[in-house]
């Protein structure tokens, strides 16, 4: 690295199931040999998307390093996991020429970005750009709902749905923060619903921020990397939608974020790993899992599952209606699947409904 100039980090954010993973794999491998470190923050107990990424099995993947953060949410890890995490990444004879962080769907990106004021951090690296990346599919049905009267009447609707729930606020202050938006899954879409996506989160961008729409998280590295956006020092304009629980001053208070270990929107979810007996087939694995995602409060499940009769583990993603299945040679059996949703969510429903006795809570 020549002196004075500092190494840019890509900050990725989006919520469960946007297409993060999918857009990082991407962009490794594209990465034309550009030496890129890889942080992943993974919410739960099961560091999936680290070995994700790290079973990439794609020789142009430029991962140098897949460093992934096992503590929780990169917010209230700050101290004892990120900070450490980085100062690792730029102490190394040969530190890396970009850092991507990959933050957990559920996670927000301010917290994250102010980290990048810490002493040790701050001359060494910066805020090359917060990526955003949004599922235009689940948008165009009005999952992650922006119209406030469609919001009430599914409230009103569904006893289970808390009044202050978090999902919208994560939602915003993601856009917020974001120096490029991607709507993710263009595929899945019309033009016309994607038009009307895109005009619908535009109020809730910065000024001058591009949105972009792409299939698979298939965007050119020049588009990616490189914004310069030195977004550690903006983060007037990136202010929380509901920064309630904390102290209003706390823009250029770097000690803020490590001192709260509490009352930060992810509270409001929880994850769960639970080990599946093997399925009949993958039809048998797609139906179970889509009918999990139907219990109350489930937002995602994924992983990997034993099928009767099959050597190779399938691996399963659903995100809202859609399951993917499919085998993964040559990865080890795991039988494990990871559910993540709104606090309360009816786990004792998703494990019968995935074939399991009732299993206890992790
Ligand atoms: N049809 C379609 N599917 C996509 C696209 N991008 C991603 N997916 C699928 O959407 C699912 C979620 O993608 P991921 O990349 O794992 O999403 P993520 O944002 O990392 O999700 P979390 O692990 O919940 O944080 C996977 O099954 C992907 O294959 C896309 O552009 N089109």
């Amino acid at each position: 690295m020549s002196m004075g100039k500092k190494i840019p980090a890509t900050i990725v954010t989006g919520f469960l199931g946007a297409g993060k993973t999918t857009l990082i794999r991407n962009l490794l491998v594209n990465a034309g040999g550009k030496r890129i470190a890889l942080i992943v923050n993974e919410f739960g107990d099961m560091g999936f998307d680290g070995s994700l990424v790290n079973g990439c099995a794609d020789p142009g993947c430029a991962a140098e390093e897949v460093v992934e953060l096992t503590n929780g949410c990169i917010c209230c890890t700050v101290a004892d996991d990120f900070l450490p995490t980085m100062e690792m990444l730029l102490e190394r004879d040969n530190p890396p020429e970009h850092i991507v962080i990959e933050t957990s769907g559920l996670a927000l990106p301010q917290p994250l970005v102010r980290a990048f004021s810490w002493p040790t951090v701050k001359t060494k690296v910066t805020v090359d750009g917060v990526v955003t990346v949004l599922d235009a599919a689940a948008l165009a049905e009005g999952r992650i709902a922006l119209d406030e009267a469609a919001l009430e009447a599914q409230r009103a609707a569904d006893d289970a749905l808390d009044h202050e729930s978090p999902i919208e606020e994560l939602f915003h202050d993601q856009l917020r923060c974001g120096d490029l938006i991607v709507l993710n899954k263009a595929d899945l879409v019309s033009a016309d619903a994607l038009s009307a996506v895109e005009e619908r989160i535009r109020k809730d961008v910065r000024e001058a921020v591009h949105i972009v729409a792409c299939e698979k998280g298939s965007l050119p590295i020049s588009v990616l990397l490189g914004r310069e956006a030195s977004a550690e020092d903006d983060m007037a304009h990136r202010h929380e939608h509901h920064h309630h629980h904390h102290d209003r001053d706390d823009d250029h208070d770097h000690d803020h974020d490590h001192d709260h270990h509490d009352h930060h929107h992810h509270d409001d979810f929880e994850s769960h790993v639970l080990s599946v007996p093997a399925f009949a087939s993958l039809q048998d694995l797609e139906d179970k899992v889509l009918a999990a995602m139907r219990q109350r409060g489930v937002l995602r499940i994924k992983g990997a599952a034993q099928i009767q009769g099959k050597a190779a583990p399938a691996m399963v993603q659903a995100v809202g209606p859609r399951v993917e299945a499919w085998f993964a040679a040559g990865t080890q059996a795991s039988g494990r699947l990871v559910v993540i949703g709104l606090k309360g969510l009816d786990l004792r429903a998703v494990s019968e409904t995935l074939g399991l006795a009732a299993q206890a809570a992790e």
